[in-house]
């Protein structure tokens, strides 16, 4: 969502260009930092910060096309598929960087940002957990309680792979995110994938599927997942592909509450076992 009003054009401009990437080396930057025995060149090229490194692998393809000629890295060197990603990875660091138009409040949309903030805390954990923990303490009926238990399993298991999944891949939030979310895990300072998108997805085809049947509130529920997600990288908190992923990982997540759904038959079973 490119801006006239964008402050520095000259670093984020320019349009992604598919085809080969020569500075793949510029990837393996966001998740680590260069090892130290990286030839000089290489040092020198990325700046000897990682913020550094990853201001410039947010720059635009096309301006870093002709720049690695001396890094035996050229485009057409390695196997195609990994040329493939990091033409995708450039991609999609530009055009996240383009997205983030709420990133501060200085930023070119900067006055959108407390609706975005709003919607983080709609999709945050601990309301989530909080209002099931309470639906479920209030729920009189025994279908209401099944229900509510499933979804707070569901947000539970959400935390544990989405931890898993962030500790494992490790890659850091964009270069341009501020880092003022309230209540985080250590992971949190990791953005692959969105939590927040994961649980979006999952709770929305949860409520699709058993608590929301009006025709208005399921759209609702759908602009809601549609717009959680836009908000995370809007805010500057991810690039797109950890958004896509997270909604991706929330959908396959549901599959699981469902082929795991306790119905209070085994839930008496567990409870007579323990007792
Ligand atoms: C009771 C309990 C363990 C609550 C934890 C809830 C909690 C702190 C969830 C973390 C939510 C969060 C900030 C996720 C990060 O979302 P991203 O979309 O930025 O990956």
């Amino acid at each position: 969502m490119p801006s006239p009003k964008a402050k520095n054009p000259g670093r984020s401009g320019g349009s992604p260009v598919l085809g080969s990437s020569n500075g793949r080396y510029e990837f393996m930057s966001l998740t680590k930092p260069l090892n130290r025995s990286s030839p000089p060149h290489l040092l020198q090229r990325q700046g000897s910060d990682p913020t550094t490194a990853r201001l410039r692998a947010s720059e635009s393809p096309t301006r870093r096309r002709g720049s690695g000629s001396s890094t035996g890295s050229a485009s057409g060197q390695g196997p195609p598929e990994e040329d493939a990603l990091s033409s995708l990875l450039a991609i999609d660091l530009w055009l996240s960087k383009q997205l983030g138009v709420c990133a501060c409040e200085d930023s070119s949309w900067g006055s959108v940002r407390p609706l975005m903030k709003l919607l983080e805390i709609s999709g945050h954990g601990i309301p989530w957990l909080a209002g099931t923990a309470y639906c479920l303490y209030k729920s009189d009926s025994a279908a209401g309680q099944e229900v509510m238990l499933n979804l707070f399993m569901g947000l539970l298991l959400d935390l544990i792979l989405v931890g898993i999944v962030k500790a494992v891949v490790r890659r850091r939030r964009p270069a341009h995110n501020r880092m003022d979310m309230f209540a985080t895990f250590s992971v949190d300072r990791y953005s692959f994938p969105s939590g927040h998108a994961t649980r979006a997805a999952m709770c929305g085809r949860f409520l699709l599927a058993h608590l929301v049947l009006a025709a208005p509130l399921r759209v609702l529920v759908l602009l809601w997942v549609g717009l959680v997600g836009l908000s995370r990288v809007m805010l500057g908190r991810h690039n797109v592909t950890d958004v896509m992923f997270g909604f991706w990982m929330g959908y396959c997540q549901y599959n699981l509450v469902e082929m795991l759904w306790l119905s209070p038959q085994t839930l008496q079973g567990l409870l007579g076992q323990s007792a």
